[in-house]
Parts: structure tokens; C-alpha cells; sequence
């Protein structure tokens, strides 16, 4: 069987990492005890899980024309991924500026920077989409353009996956042309003012054909109007960090579907390729490769 054919449309930036122990008030300056530059964005991130999954990946969207640009395009290169529908445009690349203190307790300022000018798409980016089993989209793009993109993917026959990140109002105008919703269990509820994932399950089903609701270490919830929702665990393993759990899961999880997995199976080999992730620091270069997914369903056995 050839590789299925992926296609990501959404949002490249470079993490800015310092780690610190208490942050800083403003108007304060306080010494960080280490920092870390690493390639991340939602897009950029799903993009790697799907090519570690073993798909042919194609990348779509905008780096800055600064040195950022160059290693963030680098950097899905030399994941195999196809960047020819990746834009390079004058200014700055997106960036994540993001603070943990001692706790582990987050704060992120993000600057679009790029992903900002992504503001539609080309007839480049239809042939690219057109060209795919997949498509993969997210929310840190502008509207107008997640919304060009899932027409396009709903024009051309290739099933549109959304993962509602960040969380906002999510317009009919995008949803009509989205076959796959994928939040997270608070985007779900962020959504439908429904905090009981099963509830948020059924008031999303009344927008979109299929939901996949993940919930971290108590595995994903998967539904279509008319069956009993499929529930799949998390494997039990020791979690480092999560970041980029959920890139993970949905790009393995698209990509095993595109290859006919029914969801069940899906929902099976997104938690190993998640389960992996999260036992490793770090966002797309913590994602494992398809040999370590599949040694890993195998140890588990097919009752897993
Ligand atoms: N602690 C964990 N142990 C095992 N698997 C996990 C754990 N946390 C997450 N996972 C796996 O990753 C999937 C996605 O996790 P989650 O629901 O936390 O996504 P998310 O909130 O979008 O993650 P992130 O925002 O960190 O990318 C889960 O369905 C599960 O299979």
C-alpha cells in the first residue's frame, strides 16, 4: 500500500522557552534558569506527527522572512515534509513567548507574526489540497483562511479535520465544510457551555458528521450521529510533558484513517503514538516514529 497523503494548512512559530522560578510582576526583572528555542505552532506540529506516522506530508502556510523562517522551514525539511506551499513572507515569523516557573505553571504571549498574513489560499494551495487524503486544520491561522481551506478540502473530496484550538466561536460558515471535528475535552466544553464530554459530544454532532473528543490520560471519546459513541484509553504510561499530546494523537489519528482504519483502530494507534510523546520533553521532536508505534501496540497486544 502507498503512503497516504496528508495535507496541513495552519500555523509555523518558534517557541521561546525561560524557565524561571517565580515570574516576574511587571515592572520586574528576574533572572531565568534556562531557556529553549524550539520549532512548534499547531500546524507545524501536526504536520511532523503525521509525517513520524508515515505520510506523505505536505505543510501549508508562512514563515517570516528572518532567521526564524529559515530553521522553522529547515526544520520541517528535514521531517520529510513537503514545504512548497509554505510562503515566505516580509517580517517576522510567529513566535510563542512562553514562561514556566517552578511550578510548572505557564504563561504565553503568542505574535502571529506570519501565520498572520495567511489570509486565504492560492490556487498552489487548492492543487496541493487536492492532491491529499487528508486535510489538517487548526485555529491559529486567521478565519477567513481556515475557512478557505476547509471549502477547498470539502470542494476537492478530501475529508477536513478540524482541531478547534484556541478555543472560540466556531462560525456555520466553517463548520458546514468540516468532517472531522477534534477538541480537547475543554475546547469541547469551551464550545458548548457543556462540561460533560458526552453532552458536548451530541450538541457537536448537530454542527459536524464526526467528533473526536481527546481526554488526556483518560483517552478519547469518538461519535457520529448514529452510533453509540466509541471510547478508546490512554495507555498507562509515566507522562514528562505533554505538549503536543494532541498534535500528536490527531495527526496519527488522520493519517490511520486515511490509510481505511476504522476509528476504533484510529483511536488505538493515536493513543500509542500520543502515549510515546508525552514520556519524552519536548513538542514535535518528542513524537515518535512509526516503527516505535506499531513495537508499541505490539508489546501491548491487540487487546490493549
Ligand atoms: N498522561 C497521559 N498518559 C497517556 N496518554 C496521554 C496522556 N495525556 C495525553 N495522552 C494522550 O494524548 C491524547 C491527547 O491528549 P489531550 O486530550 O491532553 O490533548 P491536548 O489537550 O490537545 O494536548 P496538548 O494541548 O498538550 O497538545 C489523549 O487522548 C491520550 O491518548
Amino acid at each position: 500500500m502507498s503512503a497516504p497523503r496528508v495535507a496541513v494548512f495552519g500555523s509555523v512559530n518558534m517557541d521561546l522557552v525561560a524557565y524561571v522560578d517565580v515570574a516576574p510582576a511587571t515592572g520586574e526583572t528576574v533572572t531565568g534558569t534556562a531557556f529553549r528555542q524550539v520549532p512548534g505552532g499547531k500546524g507545524a506540529n501536526q504536520a511532523v506527527a503525521a509525517a513520524r506516522a508515515g505520510a506523505d506530508t505536505v505543510f501549508l502556510g508562512a514563515v517570516g522572512d528572518d532567521a526564524f523562517g529559515v530553521e522553522l522551514r529547515e526544520n520541517l525539511v528535514a521531517a520529510g515534509i513537503d514545504t512548497t506551499g509554505l510562503r515566505t513572507v516580509t517580517g517576522p515569523s510567529g513566535i510563542a513567548h512562553i514562561v514556566v516557573d517552578g511550578r510548572a505553571g505557564n504563561s504565553i504571549i503568542v505574535v502571529p507574526g506570519a501565520n498572520g498574513e495567511v489570509v486565504g489560499t492560492v490556487a498552489g494551495d487548492r492543487e496541493l489540497i487536492g492532491g491529499a487524503d487528508a486535510l489538517l486544520l487548526q485555529l491559529e491561522l486567521p478565519m477567513e483562511a481556515v475557512v478557505a481551506a476547509a471549502r477547498a478540502g470539502r470542494a476537492l473530496g478530501v475529508p477536513v479535520h478540524l482541531t478547534p484550538a484556541p478555543a472560540r466561536e466556531l462560525p456555520d460558515e466553517l463548520l458546514e465544510s468540516v468532517d472531522v471535528l477534534i477538541p480537547n475535552e475543554h475546547e469541547a466544553a469551551a464550545i458548548t457551555g457543556r462540561t460533560d464530554p458526552r453532552e458536548a459530544m451530541t450538541a457537536l454532532l448537530e454542527r459536524v458528521p464526526e467528533v473526536l473528543i481527546t481526554l488526556g490520560g483518560e483517552g478519547s471519546l469518538y461519535g457520529t450521529r448514529d452510533a453509540e459513541p466509541v471510547h478508546a484509553p490512554a495507555l498507562k504510561v509515566e507522562a514528562v510533558d505533554t505538549t503536543a499530546a494532541g498534535d500528536t494523537f490527531c495527526g496519527s489519528f488522520a493519517v490511520a484513517r486515511a490509510e481505511g482504519a476504522d476509528p476504533r483502530e484510529a483511536m488505538r494507534f493515536a493513543a500509542a503514538a500520543a502515549a510515546l510523546s508525552v514520556q519524552r520533553p519536548g513538542a514535535s521532536s518528542s513524537m515518535a516514529s512509526r516503527a516505535e508505534v506499531e513495537d508499541l501496540l505490539r508489546s501491548h497486544g491487540r487487546s490493549a
